[in-house]
């Protein structure tokens, strides 16, 4: 049986459980064997930036619009081939986003750069297009709880959401991206099962998402659960359409970073300094640092688009 530390973060759901696995489970050996083998790291990684969304859409204290467009531009000199610029997304639910069309408007696009923005429904998705948004993203969770707190609306409805802003983005030329959250762990749930998120992954990926982002909303997962979960989804999309999104709550998001790329992903999503949170997770803390995840890509010598 693992030894396993609850610890208890408040919500307004009731208590919210980060549950944090001290010790593998009974498929210890299994993941120890697949950890153990050397596998080929792929020999460049996209890096996804998501600081101005997701490292900014927690912040207590509003941000103001020329400042993060600042920072979107200083991202883009910085050589990143895709900066998350914002999300079109309810103002009532996460007020810090509300800039969003300005934050289009004063952005300076560098040619060759990627600025997608996440949509949540039908109506975000055309402010987004409304306001210059060549790319966006859809999101969903694995977790049924989450999914309800996030959206507001069970896994199933967001899907059929997401059906909608597919179709009008086919007919318009416009790439989407998928995000599944609570992939290894949920503040409302606890474990997610990896057949879960898998299900999720292979919805996504049929209607039409180029890439699908695997994320670790509150940080909890250890490289024997990326490892897991990776084996599940792989069944279901090709490897090269995933990405993992890292929060660093545990400390464990290079770790489980590097799992993925012996598992042969190589798309890393990371914000700048560690910005960032969900504010529908509390507990959890910043994405992996983007700086981070370049010098430890240095150091393998795997080519970022720097
Ligand atoms: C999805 C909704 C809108 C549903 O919210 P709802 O209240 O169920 O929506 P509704 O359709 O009933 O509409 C209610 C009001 O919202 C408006 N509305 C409806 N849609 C929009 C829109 N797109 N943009 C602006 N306004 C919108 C709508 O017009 C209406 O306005 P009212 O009549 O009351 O004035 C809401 O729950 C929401 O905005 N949620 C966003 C939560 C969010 O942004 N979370 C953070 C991003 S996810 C994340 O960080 C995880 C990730 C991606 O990083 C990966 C990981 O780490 O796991």
């Amino acid at each position: 049986m693992a030894a396993v530390l609850m610890r208890f973060v408040p919500c307004s759901l009731g208590p919210a459980v980060v549950p944090r696995s001290l010790s593998f489970s009974s498929s210890a050996a299994v993941r120890a064997v697949s950890l153990s083998t050397t596998k080929p790291l792929p020999e460049r990684v996209k890096i996804v930036e998501v600081g101005p969304r997701d490292g900014l859409q927690n912040e207590k204290t509003i941000v103001p619009a020329e400042v993060k467009i600042r920072l979107i531009d200083m991202l883009s000199e910085a050589g990143l081939p895709v900066i998350e610029a914002t999300s079109f997304v309810s103002p009532k639910w996460v007020p810090q986003m509300a800039d969003q069309e300005e934050v289009m408007r004063g952005i300076q696009r560098k040619p060759g750069v990627n600025y997608p923005v996440l949509t949540p429904n039908l109506k975000g998705y055309r402010a987004a297009v409304t306001a210059g948004a060549k790319e966006v993203a859809i999101f969903g969770a694995a977790s049924e709880l989450f999914s309800k707190k996030n959206i507001n609306c069970s896994v199933e409805e967001s899907l059929q959401r997401f059906e909608e802003v597919m179709k009008a983005a086919k007919q318009e030329g416009i790439p989407v991206r998928g995000y599944i959250s609570c992939v290894l762990g949920c503040p409302y749930e606890g474990k997610v099962s990896p057949v879960k998120v898998a299900e999720v992954a292979k919805r996504l990926y049929s209607m039409g998402c180029y890439e699908i982002s695997l994320g670790d909303t509150i940080g909890v997962g250890t490289p024997g659960g990326m490892a897991e979960m990776l084996e599940a989804v792989k069944k279901e999309v090709p490897i090269h359409a995933l990405a993992v999104h890292c929060h660093d709550t545990y400390g464990q998001a290079l770790a489980n970073i590097l799992v993925a790329l012996q598992n042969g992903v190589s798309v890393v999503d990371s914000s700048v300094a560690g910005l960032g949170g969900c504010p529908y997770a509390q507990g959890a803390s910043g994405n992996v640092a983007t700086e981070d995840v370049i010098y430890m890509l240095n150091g393998l010598g795997i080519h970022t688009t720097l």
